[in-house]
């Protein structure tokens, strides 16, 4: 069993439930309310735009070019293709510059993003693998679950076509392959932490979906937003 296919293992029941999470049944059965949708979106294109330079982060502490120029390249898909997807679902949602101006990530937003920031500022190139594997991963997992559903709103199709492609397979393969490869010379110390970061990352998954199908906030209005209210 590889590396990987243990950390699969041990994540299975955290998967398990963002499979079963109404937000994502709702998006192959058409029951997803909108709001809750653009909401997802609104937190994702944050939640991407730091993915991103957690991405680039591991691109510097590469120790072979050729994996730097590789993350590199893995930074300029989440702008080009994932942000490009959101800024598709920003037009056909009627998502407007105001909307966007006034965004404030929520709890767990930020939350996993700095989960994200403290393995690559602290951690080497193994430990920022483990932390975005589950990103690729899930997704890819739960585009395949859904790939014969046809939901009756377009921009849930839109949603499942992006995650079950071959360019999309590709990514998450060599993610996968990248920390096998690591893991082939690492201490028993390394892998702890390595799987602890990565089922770290599969529970924020699933507490992503739990925010927006809640439309979390923080518990208080934030001081800055009452002082520009009034
Ligand atoms: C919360 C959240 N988790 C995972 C993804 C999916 N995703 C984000 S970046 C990336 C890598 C290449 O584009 C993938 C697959 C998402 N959009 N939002």
């Amino acid at each position: 069993m590889t590396f990987t296919d243990e950390l699969r293992q041990k994540a299975d029941p955290i998967w398990e439930a963002s499979f079963n999470h109404p937000f994502v049944q709702g998006l192959g059965d058409s029951t997803l309310p909108l709001d809750r949708f653009r909401y997802y979106v609104l937190q994702d294109a944050y939640y991407l735009s730091h993915f991103a330079r957690a991405q680039a982060l591991a691109a510097a502490k590469a120790d072979s070019l050729e994996v730097t120029n590789s993350m590199a390249k893995h930074v300029q898909g989440t702008y080009e293709a994932e942000l490009d997807l959101h800024r598709t679902f920003m037009k056909q949602l009627n998502i407007s510059e105001k909307d966007q101006q006034s965004f404030e990530p929520a709890p767990t937003a930020y939350a996993y993003t700095s989960h994200m920031y403290r393995a690559s500022q602290f951690g080497q190139l193994g430990d920022v693998i483990a932390a975005i594997l589950p990103c690729y991963w899930l997704y890819a997992e739960i585009g395949e679950q859904l790939k014969h559903k046809t939901p009756k709103e377009p921009v849930y199709q839109t949603w499942i076509k992006a995650y079950h492609s071959d360019w999309f397979m590709t990514l998450v393969k060599e993610q996968i392959d990248r920390l096998d490869q690591l893991a082939e010379t690492a201490s028993e110390a390394e892998k702890e932490r390595w799987a602890d970061l990565f089922l770290k990352s599969s529970q924020y998954e699933y507490l992503f979906w739990e925010m927006a199908y809640t439309l979390e906030k923080w518990p208080m209005e934030a001081y800055r937003k009452v002082s520009v209210t009034n």
